[in-house]
């Protein structure tokens, strides 16, 4: 079975890549809503994948890299798209949750990209 937490991440970005003129070229924000996705089975006795408070506990020191930050200054996230955040992300959490199976990165209310690993 599938279980997954939601968090917010207030922080700016730029893309450094994009065509000459791109809005996406200039500093600007989001409210970044990512889900961390964790796929295993449910354990008989508690009834549960995983504590969901685990999930929280992994993510803290992400978030701390992350939130009310620049993207582009976070080593590693030079080019800060929906996708290399992912990614990201996922490099990031997988030691400490080997039963991650999917990172959900929402940049904004219409765009994001889902991240299932290398
Ligand atoms: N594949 C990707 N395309 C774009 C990314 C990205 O990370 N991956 N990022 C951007 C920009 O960061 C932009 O802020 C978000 O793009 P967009 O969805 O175009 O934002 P809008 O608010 O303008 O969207 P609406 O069409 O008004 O809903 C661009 N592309
Ligand atoms: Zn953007």
């Amino acid at each position: 079975m599938e279980i997954f937490k939601e968090f917010h991440i207030e922080a700016a970005h730029w893309l450094p890549n994009v065509p000459a003129g791109h809005k996406c070229g200039r500093m600007h924000g989001h409210s970044f809503r990512i889900e961390v996705h964790i796929n295993g089975p449910i354990d008989s006795q508690l009834g549960w994948v995983l504590d969901f408070a685990e999930i929280k506990e992994a993510f803290t020191p992400v978030e701390e890299k992350l939130d009310h930050r620049c993207l582009n200054e976070v080593p590693g996230l030079e080019n800060p798209t929906s996708e290399n955040l992912a990614r990201w992300i996922w490099h990031e959490l997988r030691p400490s949750l080997p039963l991650l199976s999917k990172i959900i990165v929402r940049e904004t209310c219409t765009s994001g990209c889902v991240y299932s690993g290398d």
